[in-house]
């Protein structure tokens, strides 16, 4: 096995005094893609943020690249993309902002070379949406504004991606454009830890599946099969930010 590239012994974590995570271990070794799986509320996306540090471990380590997650500096080396929960929310900056703000780490005193243009060009290039650049964010569909949060995280060229959730509430054309991102992101060597609710379009990708149930890992292994029980009727995918009585999001080509 190659290095690992995120790595968690026993991380237990609370949410609002209620124990979310339970003890979980995790490996994602280099040019791995690994999906992280489980039903609603079962630790997902609480597992991705307290690898970022959004969420306060109470014990077990998390290691980045083989550094201890509290010593590790190197952000640039990370691209994580958030479980996204609305279109745009009112936020007045233009698909060209937005994708430069992901290449800031990687600029020297936050001052953009051509290099750094050049590399939010191409992330934008990647997701098709080159020829939006200047138009504002609000001003896009769920799965556009999708797009432009994968291209900010592209822009700093990271090893690693993190991304929970990219294709829910993604239309189809655009599940294409990120499965055909992803492709490419893996054939260049990049390593992936996808929180997803059913493989879907991606599933060709996916190397190994890590299934949490109530903040455990249940299952560490090939990924379930299509027809697997993520994709049995009683398991659609409500988010949780949803409003009451909300349908299912159905993130495509399985349900
Ligand atoms: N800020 C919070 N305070 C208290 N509880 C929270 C908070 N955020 C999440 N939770 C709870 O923690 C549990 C795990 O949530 P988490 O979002 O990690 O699950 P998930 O597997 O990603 O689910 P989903 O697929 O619905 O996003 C859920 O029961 C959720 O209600």
């Amino acid at each position: 096995m190659t290095e690992p590239v995120i790595t968690l012994r026993g991380v237990r974590a609370e949410l609002g005094s209620r124990p979310v995570l339970r003890g979980i271990d995790l490996t994602v070794h280099r040019g791995e893609v690994v999906a992280l799986l489980g039903a609603n509320g079962s630790g997902k996306s609480t597992a991705v943020r307290s690898i970022i540090g959004q969420v306060p471990v109470l014990s077990g380590e998390i290691e980045l690249f083989g550094t201890p997650r509290r010593r590790f500096r190197d952000w640039a080396r990370v691209g994580y993309v958030p479980q996204r929960t609305t279109a745009a929310g009112g936020v007045p900056a233009t698909v060209g902002e937005v994708v430069a703000s992901g290449r800031l780490a990687r600029t020297r005193f936050g001052l953009f070379r051509s290099a750094d243009r050049a590399a939010v060009r191409r992330a934008l290039e990647q997701v098709g949406m080159a020829d939006r650049v200047k138009d504002p964010v609000d001003a896009l569909s769920g799965g556009q504004h999708q797009r432009v949060l994968i291209a900010r995280a592209l822009a700093a060229a990271p090893e690693l991606l993190i991304m929970d959730e990219p294709m829910a509430g993604v239309d189809l054309a655009s599940q294409e454009v990120l499965a055909e991102t992803l492709r490419s992101q893996v054939a260049d060597g990049a390593t992936v830890l996808l929180v997803l609710h059913e493989l879907g379009p991606l599933e060709p990708l996916i190397d190994r599946a890590v299934v949490l149930r109530d903040g455990c890992v249940v299952h560490d292994g090939p990924p379930p099969k299509a027809v697997g029980q993520h994709a049995l009727p009683g398991h659609d995918h409500v988010h949780p930010h949803a409003p009451a009585g909300a349908e299912p999001i159905r993130t495509g080509l399985l349900s």
